[in-house]
């Protein structure tokens, strides 16, 4: 079986730059592909690669698709090399989708041929099968912001720390976890941006709050994997790694020395769907599904995966539609047909 091929470059800008200790992100770019097989059927896939956490970059994408002919196989995407885990979740979404009517031919609706298939985009988020984190801006912008994502009907709340120095951004914690009502979670997200002594502090602080506070994501470097295991052993919150996870190489070798605290998932840079399926099932971790600022399109497949593989317990960090222009969505499909 062989399927005919098409993909586009899209950029799409933050409405305000994404503050996080690895630096200010202001324009997220992906790559939208399109699998069309010999009946006629679509499948729809994205490919958002995120570096600085791992996965190949953008260029390394556009490369791999530049290479490929305009007939690929279910063997050229089945062997996509663990080094573009980001094509893989992209090219294997849009196998999966392909006829399947999630975004292929069950879901015309009014689209016509070749229409991206934008859904509902943004479901008010009540109307989702998941509980989902809403992402607070960084530093004392957060004070401001809950209340209205509070009032759409958000639970959990993210809060992006080691931005500002450790002294301003404990301040803020302490008025930020007094105000926020007592049935709220709340997730900080350091990014390895804290050295030892500074996550000891948090998770310090973090222990005085142990009915909202959820967990402590990525205090530190990638480095610091046993440090971190250390951690996880001495505090009350939890810690969770994201960017020790990224891939499922991560995944696998960070299993396998041991960590069973909590495994931040990011399905669209992870990799193969099917095999990350696999591992989830297979060891029954405590996952947090996370976007990666992807479109509709991309969105579908990793929340499809999370609806699959989430603990129930755990919102899943999709929250980040305040971030991006709504009319974007829409924005999506001119580009793709006019591009
Ligand atoms: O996980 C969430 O709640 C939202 C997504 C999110 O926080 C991130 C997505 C991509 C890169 C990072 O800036 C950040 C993260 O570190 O988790
Ligand atoms: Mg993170």
């Amino acid at each position: 079986m062989t399927y005919r091929f098409e993909f586009r470059l899209i950029a799409r800008k933050f409405l305000r730059s994404l503050t996080t200790s690895h630096g200010n992100w202001d324009i997220r770019e992906s790559i939208i592909l399109r699998l069309i097989d010999a009946a006629g059927r679509e499948g729809w896939g994205e490919i958002p690669p995120i570096s600085w956490f791992g996965s190949e970059t953008l260029p390394q994408a556009l490369d791999f698709c530049h290479q490929l002919p305009q007939e690929i196989t279910q063997e050229i995407i089945f062997s996509i090399p663990d080094a573009l885990p980001a094509c893989q979740f992209g090219f294997e979404s849009a196998w999966e989708g392909l006829g399947t009517g999630d975004w292929g031919q069950g879901d015309k609706g009014t689209r016509g041929q070749g229409d991206i298939p934008i859904t509902n985009y943004p479901l008010p988020i009540t109307h989702y099968p998941l509980p989902i984190s809403a992402l607070l801006p960084a530093g004392e912008a957060a004070l401001n912001t809950w209340q209205k994502l509070w009032e759409e009907g958000y639970r959990t709340f993210k809060w992006k720390i080691a931005v500002d120095a450790i002294a301003n951004e404990l301040k803020i914690f302490h008025l930020l976890i007094d105000s926020l009502p007592a049935s709220t979670k709340l997730r900080l997200d350091a990014n390895a941006g804290l050295s030892y002594q500074e996550a000891e502090l948090w998770l310090e602080n973090g222990d005085k709050f142990p009915e909202k506070m959820e967990f402590l994501e990525q205090p530190l470097a990638v480095t610091e994997f046993e440090a971190m295991l250390q951690l996880s052993n001495r505090y009350q919150t939890a810690i969770a790694l994201d960017e020790s996870v990224a891939t499922l190489s991560q995944l696998h070798a960070a299993y396998q020395q041991g960590w069973r605290d909590i495994f931040v998932i990011k399905p669209a840079i992870a990799g193969s769907p099917s095999r990350l399926r696999q591992f989830c099932k297979q060891h029954n971790i405590d996952a947090v599904f996370s976007s990666v600022f992807e479109t509709a399109i991309g969105r579908y497949a990793a929340l499809k995966l999370a609806a699959e593989l989430s603990q129930p317990n755990r919102a899943v960090g999709f929250g980040i539609n305040h971030l991006l222009k709504k009319e974007e969505e829409t924005w999506l499909q001119r580009l793709w047909q006019n591009l």
